[in-house]
């Protein structure tokens, strides 16, 4: 048995189990993570987030060879054990936790490199929340989709944010609503990692003072619905600007069941990039017995 101090955190009710493990000595196991994440049987979260040095794992190397600043790495899990690329809400909190536990001490609105499985991400520390440089993202494949709720398949835009997503949009507020998404929405075909599945519809009104608001829910890869997904909003976002054509702006609001979380299209240098902000919030820290 290993004694495990941990945070519990969450951002927009997208929610994670934190611990930090400087030089990566703790034996993470997908049943360990399992466990954890285990509403029942454990903490309970959609997934674990480890705070461990760039240097202290082989994915870091990588990470460092580009930006020798980034001196943590998310190291995140999705609940049923499986890791993943990266974690929009995930990396907001992560960053929260980072400041609290004292394991940075940026300055005023500094930026913060992180090391992530999707490569390095900055994350803008602001006097009211965190916005977190997602990078350039790019279309892939369309998909049908098939969902308990929908009487046929939709089709789906692929979106990849570091992570994968696929996008449909719905007729209405009604069949939003009405989806089931207590089992995973079928694929066609089927993406080879799998892929986290957004449900889109407009707000009433869709544009306000330039900025587009949509509704959205998602099943997320290896958790299932969640009350939010930061890189699917910003795949959703993207999805609906690439439907919308040229009338639709670059500033979005995505309401999830969880929250609001804001999305931004900005060119930079290298291509187009997206930045995703949000609330991030810790809230209780204690101590388990890991298995
Ligand atoms: N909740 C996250 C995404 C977490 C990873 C995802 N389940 C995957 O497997 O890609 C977010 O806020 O982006």
């Amino acid at each position: 048995m290993t004694a495990l101090t941990f945070t519990k955190g969450h951002g927009t009710g997208n929610d994670f189990v934190l611990f930090t493990d400087p030089d990566g000595e703790i034996d993470l196991t997908p049943e360990r993570i399992r466990f954890l994440c285990d509403r029942r049987f454990g903490i309970g979260a959609d997934g674990v987030i480890r705070a461990v040095r760039s240097r202290a794992i082989p994915e870091g190397a990588d990470i460092l060879a580009v930006e020798p600043e980034a001196e943590w790495f998310m190291d995140y899990w999705n609940a049923d054990g499986t890791v993943a690329e990266m974690c929009g809400n995930g990396v907001r909190v992560y960053t929260h936790y980072l400041i609290a536990e004292g394991l940075v001490a940026p300055e005023g609105s500094d930026t913060l490199p992180l090391g992530t499985r999707a490569g390095v991400r900055d994350v803008l520390i602001g006097a009211s929340g965190y916005t977190v440089d997602l990078g350039r993202w790019r279309l892939a494949p369309e998909r049908l989709v098939a969902a308990t709720g929908l009487a046929v398949p939709r089709p789906g835009l692929g979106i990849d944010v570091g992570n994968p997503h696929v996008v449909t949009v719905l007729a209405d507020d009604a069949e939003l609503d009405g989806l089931k998404l207590v089992s995973e929405p079928a694929l066609e075909p089927a993406p080879a990692d799998g892929a986290n599945v957004e449900f889109v519809v407009p707000a009433e009104p869709l544009l306000k003072n330039g900025v587009a608001h949509i509704r959205m829910r998602v099943f997320e890869r290896g958790v299932g619905e969640t009350l939010s997904c930061g890189t699917g909003a910003a795949a959703a976002a993207l999805a609906f600007r690439h439907w919308g054509g040229e009338q639709m702006p670059n500033s979005w609001s995505v309401e999830v069941p969880g929250g609001k979380l804001a999305v931004r299209m900005f060119a930079t240098e290298e291509g187009e990039h997206v930045s995703l902000s949000g609330p991030a919030e810790l809230v209780y820290s204690g101590t388990v017995e890991l298995p």
